[in-house]
């Protein structure tokens, strides 16, 4: 919509300890370039274009920038200083946010998100207040419990994915909240400060790159 702005924090402050890899998993190539340039390259590419936030552990702002001189990557974006959990790195990028809009947080270590999903996240965010991509269980599910499991219905059961896309003005003031360790995505925190969540479809080829295997799924999805 004209005049609103647009923003996609991209995080990628976390050290990637399951993938146990040299270098943390959103600066290992896929298809000859690094995870983090397919994931800022989607959001740039997408049609609200949004100003994109890039937030790093201090210790890799250099080895971005060599990164990006090598693989000759000149999309604009500013870079922030990571957190100790995600949620603190999220707090950082959001404190580069100065006129209110439509923002995005997105994992960096999610190269493959479409723009179909990024188009929709963004509209209906604009339209309610937030939204939240994911996508249902398609496998069935257990609970387990102290006495044993319970089988749940997988119809209720929906698995959560990035971009998680809200209005500024909500996502900064949920981010005034103390860290709890429940805090494992954006909308646990939003829905805390007594905001309901608001689910989109999301598509299971968005996966988050986790462990070494999913390098090669990756890879596989953007051939
Ligand atoms: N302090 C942190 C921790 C995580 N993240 C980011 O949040 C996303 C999802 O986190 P996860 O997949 O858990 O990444 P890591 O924390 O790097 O991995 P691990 O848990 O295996 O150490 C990643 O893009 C990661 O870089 C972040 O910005 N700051
Ligand atoms: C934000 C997230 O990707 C939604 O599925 C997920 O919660 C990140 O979890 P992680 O334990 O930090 O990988």
């Amino acid at each position: 919509m004209p005049g609103v702005k647009y923003y996609a924090i991209i995080v990628g402050g976390g050290s990637g300890s399951r993938m146990q890899s040299d270098i943390p998993k959103q600066f290992l190539l896929l298809n000859n370039r690094p995870v983090l340039m397919h994931t800022i390259e989607a959001f740039h590419s997408s049609a609200v274009s949004p100003a994109i936030i890039l937030v790093l552990s201090k210790d890799f702002h250099q080895y971005w920038k060599d990164l990006c001189s090598v693989h000759k990557f000149t999309i604009p974006h500013l870079l922030i200083s990571g957190g100790q959990q995600r949620f603190h790195s999220v707090k950082n990028g959001l404190q580069a946010i100065t006129e209110p809009g439509i923002v995005a947080v997105h994992d960096a270590v999610r190269p493959c998100i479409s723009q179909k999903v990024i188009a929709s996240a963004y509209k209906q965010a604009e339209e309610v207040g937030n939204a939240v991509v994911a996508v249902k269980s398609r496998d069935s599910v257990r609970q387990v419990t102290d006495t044993g499991t319970v089988s749940l219905n997988r119809e209720e059961i929906y698995l959560i994915q990035t971009p998680q896309v809200f209005r500024s003005e909500i996502l900064s003031k949920a981010y005034e909240q103390e860290y709890r360790s429940e805090f494992t995505d954006d909308a646990s925190v939003v829905e805390r400060s007594g905001v309901e969540i608001r689910l989109i479809e999301g598509d299971t080829k968005n996966l988050k790159i986790t462990y070494p295997e999913d390098i090669q799924v990756a890879q596989a999805y953007l051939s």
